[in-house]
């Protein structure tokens, strides 16, 4: 088990890489745009187990928040991830929770915060939650892709311009950190916000 998981953390990681790649190409940024800086930055595993909730009634495993992290790369064995659908109105989406579906050998992406950050907004970090299955145990395995602790996240320059004005400062994983011992009156994306 213990070997199984470092492979899998490994592999994670460089996942993690390729598709940081493809998301900085996506914004017209070099593939290779942090690649380093995230590769020595920081991976942490979060593995989660829900008991069915016929026997424990538990109706919800996370409540809803979203990840501080650039990406978090999820396993899940049984649906039970639930990501907040703000596609369309001008509102932010209808706010209807989307089940992800579990695919057999396949992972997946949530946007974190500090992408959100790092493209001046056009990436949204998923709001999400976790429910338990009704009748198996449900297990996931979230592998947290950050910078360094007190490497600071900014817009991208080479998208903030006039039209598009710089929308959160800086901030480091550090602060984030800092942001859940502080009292929480807005979540770590709120604190962030420019305008
Ligand atoms: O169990 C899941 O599907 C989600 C877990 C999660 O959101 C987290 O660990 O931050
Ligand atoms: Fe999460």
């Amino acid at each position: 088990m213990t070997e199984k998981m470092e492979t899998y953390t490994k592999e994670v990681m460089k996942l993690s890489i390729e598709v940081l790649g493809a998301i900085t190409e996506s914004l017209n940024l070099a593939p290779t745009y942090l690649r380093d800086k995230l590769e020595q930055g920081f991976q942490m595993m979060g593995i989660n187990s829900y008991p069915p909730s016929s026997k424990t009634n538990v109706k919800i495993g996370i409540v809803s928040h979203t990840d501080h992290s650039i990406i978090t790369i999820l396993l899940q064995s049984c649906s039970g991830l639930h990501v907040m659908d703000t596609s369309g109105s001008s509102s932010g989406g209808d706010g209807a929770w989307r089940v992800v579906p579990e695919m057999k050998g396949t992972l997946v992406v949530l946007v974190g915060d500090h992408l959100q950050v790092l493209s001046n907004g056009i990436y949204k970090s998923a709001l999400h939650r976790a429910v338990p299955s009704t009748d198996e145990t449900r297990l996931s395995i979230a592998s947290f892709h950050s910078l360094a602790m007190d490497e600071v996240v900014e817009p991208a320059p080479e998208l903030v311009d006039e039209e598009h004005p710089k929308g959160y400062r800086g901030s480091s994983f550090q602060d984030y950190i800092n942001h859940l011992y502080s009292k929480k009156e807005k979540t770590f994306i709120e604190t962030l916000r420019m305008n």
